[in-house]
């Protein structure tokens, strides 16, 4: 924690002098993996970074609205997050599955589609395709019952076997009328229709929002990032922050983004100091 960064564009300069001067009318949206938790190589271990819940549990009573808009199932999103319960954060919205669910602290419901019937073809076939397409070792599938994400971190080559992949594995979604989501060393297929700008852009009109501030830190955070530029377009600030990773920048995320922190630990202090000067 220390001094408040500067944005480096005017538009973000704009975004975080409105949310300091008017936070009861101003919404914060947050990624998960990568912006709130640290990335790990097994996903089932991500954890928020230690300064993270309390930053957000000191910062979210002053605001109108905390979301967080994840990849991740609602649930595993609100179990690893360690929100349920959690001071502070009583009216925290976890948008999951890139908000096709969601969860409410204030009232613990959780609300969630039933699957597209191409997830369970896709899960079908998809161990036979890794197989005849020679996976490399170390690719393994995480199935988060509405979508199935091959992660390729564990490879000794990940992004080799990401490149490697990434085609047949589109072609495998196209087939089933499902979406194939790039990310960090992850190939997620997952049905369309919904993204986190959509998501992101309910939540804000239900919420009567003004100033927003959104932090992500991979490719599906960009639909995210293009709906508060279309709400910066119509008069309404905003701020787009990236956590960057140093050894694994995602180039087109951070050069959309008006402030660059840090990873995790990073976000925690820019949260914490948000909070401070309110
Ligand atoms: O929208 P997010 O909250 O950023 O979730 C996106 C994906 O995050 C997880 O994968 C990423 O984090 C893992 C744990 O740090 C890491 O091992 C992996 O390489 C990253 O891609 C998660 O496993 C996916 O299901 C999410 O879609």
């Amino acid at each position: 924690m220390g001094t408040l960064p500067v944005p480096v564009t005017a538009a973000g300069r704009t975004g975080l002098d409105a949310l300091l001067a008017h936070p009861s009318h101003s919404v914060v949206a947050l990624d998960f993996d990568g912006t709130l938790a640290p990335i790990v190589a097994d996903p089932t271990e991500s954890r928020p970074h230690p300064a993270v819940l309390p930053a957000l549990a000191r910062l979210a009573p002053q605001l109108r609205a905390v979301a967080v808009i994840t990849g991740r199932p609602a649930e595993t999103a609100v179990a690893y997050g360690g929100f349920e319960g959690a001071a502070g954060l009583e009216h925290l919205t976890v948008l999951g599955a890139y908000g096709a669910e969601r969860w409410d602290a204030a009232t613990a419901r959780l609300s969630s589609p039933p699957p597209h019937p191409g997830i369970d073809r896709v899960r079908a076939e998809l161990p036979d395709l890794l197989r005849r397409l020679e996976a490399p070792q170390g690719t393994w599938t995480e199935d988060k019952g509405y979508a199935l994400a091959v992660h390729t971190r564990r490879a000794a080559d990940p992004a080799r076997a990401y490149r490697w992949l990434r085609e047949p594995l589109a072609d495998l979604a196209a087939r089933h009328e499902l979406h194939l989501e790039p990310g960090r060393f992850v190939l997620e297929i997952r049905p369309a229709g919904m993204d986190k700008g959509t998501a992101l852009t309910a939540f804000l009109a239900e919420c009567g929002a003004g100033p927003v501030l959104y932090a992500g830190d991979d490719l599906g955070d960009i639909p995210a990032f293009e709906a508060v530029e279309r709400r910066r377009a119509a008069g309404e600030p905003g701020l787009l922050v990236c956590s960057t990773d140093p050894g694994e920048e995602v180039t087109e995320l951070s050069r959309r983004a008006d402030l660059t922190v840090v990873g995790p630990d990073g976000v925690a202090d820019l949260l914490a100091d948000i909070a401070a000067r309110i």
